[in-house]
């Protein structure tokens, strides 16, 4: 509405912080919503913002017994993932977003998102939120301020971030700095128009200017794409902070765990996008006298310490798991977390008693549901009831086995680091690095089969460097730099180990060589015993594997075959890898670190 006066704006604002008084009218002005709205982030709020979106046809209120306080949604066919596609890294300089990422000179992206955002909002309300990445209290919070014209993310985001009053206040008590980071739908309204229930746009645009440090999302209402907090700001723009402030923003579940003498350790672990991290992070163990406690499942902010050991932060507040998969059987502490309610699910299937459905969720298959289009279901219907990248969003203080440590500003101390990905073949179940430059080459060639968590192919092979592909806000060669660099700060002593695992080996049959879930934990506990010293290991020309008996498989339901097909180091496949792997070094040109490329010769010295 263009009669949303400067002074009107300011005089109801609940903040003196004068640039982001000015970036709320200036975003006004060119949106033109109906109503500005300043989120506190309160109990009562959620309740009447999740009453609308019933109201409206976004949400659908779950049955209250089975799971409070509790909604589903469904998207848009076409807004479920990611678009990595239309995902830009806006340097001034291309050469300084790299190969990894799509990139248009800020002035020009600028125009385009400038033309697309005016009058976006008409008919709509503007949210502003308050957020923080990380602790309130932290020495230095990383502040964001999300404006967005769906409700669905306003709720959404106050269970995966720190949001609301509080935030702002210190923000303004401070005057600090704050990543505006613009959202909307891209769905104005006409005078009059109805609605629909998940309101997008085909033309999508997910744009980072990390020189700014700001970001602009058009067009989609999903996870990714829309909840800014999360890939957006802790990921492509906290790599660049991190690259200039001298610390890693990472995509790594972070746990805790206790070995049967109750030594400590922590362990942080990047697998890309729906590769296990939310199910490691909430791990049962099945190895006798070892507890593992969650603090984090997906983002990692990790920094050395005064003595020069590296520290790990979960910066977020909630869970936004991949659905199917998650089961009674495979991930019951999940599943605990989230019969607790104050969760919203996306793309879901619904049962006939108002309660949620996917699958993998249960043993047995429901005879009726609604899938997550809306139409009816039955086991005969050949298709999923629930969609491969649906998804729970739940509080990250509703898990049981959240570690103590999770409230801690100063974080943890990191002892072990795995590197992890999705791969039919080649990639041994686990491999200790000979060394921490050899991790990071191990880091720096990750690979992984393609998911549902990104718009796309499913099942491409990729490399995806410590899983952050699609999340390095900078140019790779420099991040790789930057990780070696960074090393410098290390006390050698404390440095961690680092491990690449894979928990998706087939055997030749087809199957999953290895149980993975639970029996993952037999692995945690031959890495602990490694950084002890207390297990044995096999050398070969990639890096250390369990000889049969240091790998505890007692109790374990896998035959000698599954075994080694999940264990056995191929040298014939490991021809083929390396070639693989100088093909994707070529990317790199002149940017790659002199060390890496030393560890690509050695490796191939070795395989000769
Ligand atoms: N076979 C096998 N599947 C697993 C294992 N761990 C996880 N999965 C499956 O992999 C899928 C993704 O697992 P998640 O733990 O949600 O993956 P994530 O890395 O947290 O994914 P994002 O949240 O997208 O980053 C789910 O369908 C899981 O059931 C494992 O050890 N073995
Ligand atoms: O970002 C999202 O939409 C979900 C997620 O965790 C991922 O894709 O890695
Ligand atoms: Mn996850």
């Amino acid at each position: 509405m263009g009669n949303l006066t400067t002074s009107r704006l300011t005089a109801d604002a609940p903040t003196t912080h004068q640039k982001l008084l000015a970036w709320v009218e200036e975003v006004a002005e060119l949106t033109q919503p109906d109503s500005i709205y300043w989120v506190n982030g309160s109990v009562d709020e959620y309740a009447r913002l999740t009453t609308e979106l019933v109201e409206a046809g976004t949400l659908v209120r779950l049955n209250p017994e089975t799971f409070p306080n509790s909604f589903a949604a469904f998207s848009d066919p076409a807004d479920v993932a990611r678009v990595e596609e239309q995902t830009f890294i806006c340097s001034e300089k291309e050469a300084d977003a790299g190969f990894t990422n799509n990139w248009m000179a800020p002035a020009e992206m600028k125009g385009k998102l400038n033309s697309l955002f005016a009058g976006s909002m008409r008919g709509r309300t503007m949210y502003v939120i308050p957020f923080v990445m990380g602790h309130l209290d932290a020495e230095d919070p990383k502040f964001g301020v999300e404006i967005t014209d769906s409700a669905y993310v306003v709720a959404s985001m106050r269970i995966m971030a720190r949001i609301g009053t509080e935030v702002l206040d210190k923000l303004t008590a401070t005057n600090a700095f704050f990543v505006p980071a613009l959202h909307s739908v891209g769905a104005p309204l006409a005078p009059g128009q109805q609605d629909v229930a998940w309101p997008c746009n085909p033309d999508k645009w997910i744009v980072h200017f990390p020189e700014e440090r700001s970001i602009v999302s058009y067009g989609s209402g999903y996870g990714g794409n829309a909840l800014l907090g999360k890939k957006c700001f802790s990921l492509r723009i906290a790599s660049v902070m991190a690259r200039d402030e001298g610390w890693l923003a990472e995509h790594m579940l972070i746990l805790k765990l206790t070995s049967p003498e109750s030594k400590v350790y922590h362990v942080a672990a990047a697998f890309p996008s729906a590769c296990g991290k939310t199910n490691l992070a909430l791990l049962d163990p099945t190895v006798k006298g070892w507890k593992v406690e969650t603090l984090g499942d997906d983002i990692n902010w990790m920094r050395f310490g005064k003595e020069g050991e590296l520290r790990a932060v979960n910066p977020e507040a909630g869970l936004f798991g991949v659905a199917p998969g998650t089961g009674w059987g495979t991930n019951p502490n999940a599943m605990r977390a989230i019969a607790k309610g104050n969760s919203i699910f996306t793309n879901v299937a619904l049962t006939d008693d108002g309660g949620v459905w996917w699958e993998g969720m249960t043993e047995e298959t429901p005879a009726h549901l609604t899938d997550w289009q809306g139409n009816e279901w039955t086991p005969e219907s050949g298709r999923p009831a629930a969609h491969p990248n649906s998804r729970f969003c739940t509080p990250i203080d509703q898990i049981d086995m959240l570690a103590p440590e999770y409230f801690a500003p100063e974080g943890v101390q990191v002892d072990a680091i795995l590197f992890g990905g999705r791969r039919k073949t080649t990639i041994p179940l686990v491999t200790e690095a000979r060394d921490w430059t050899n991790g990071i080459f191990m880091g720096s060639t990750l690979s992984s089969e393609t998911t549902a968590a990104a718009a796309g192919a499913v099942g491409v092979v990729r490399r995806d460097p410590m899983a952050m592909l699609p999340f390095i806000g900078y140019n790779a060669g420099d991040y790789l730099k930057h990780w070696i660099s960074l090393s410098a700060k290390a006390n050698p002593e404390k440095l961690p180990k680092i491990f690449l695992v894979n928990w998706f080996r087939r055997t030749p049959e087809g199957g999953f060589a290895w149980p993975g879930f639970g029996e993952n934990s037999r692995v945690l506990k031959w890495a602990i015993e490694r950084i002890e010293g207390k297990a044995d290991a096999v050398e070969t020309p990639i890096g250390f594997v369990p000889t049969a008996e240091s790998l505890d498989t007692d109790g374990l339901d896998v035959s000698a075959e599954e075994l080694d097909a999940a264990l056995a180091f191929r040298s014939e496949e490991w021809q083929t890898e390396a070639v693989s792997i100088e093909e994707w070094y070529a990317n790199f040109g002149e940017a790659l670190p002199a060390g890496l490329r030393a560890e690509l010769d050695g490796l191939k010295d070795r395989l000769a």
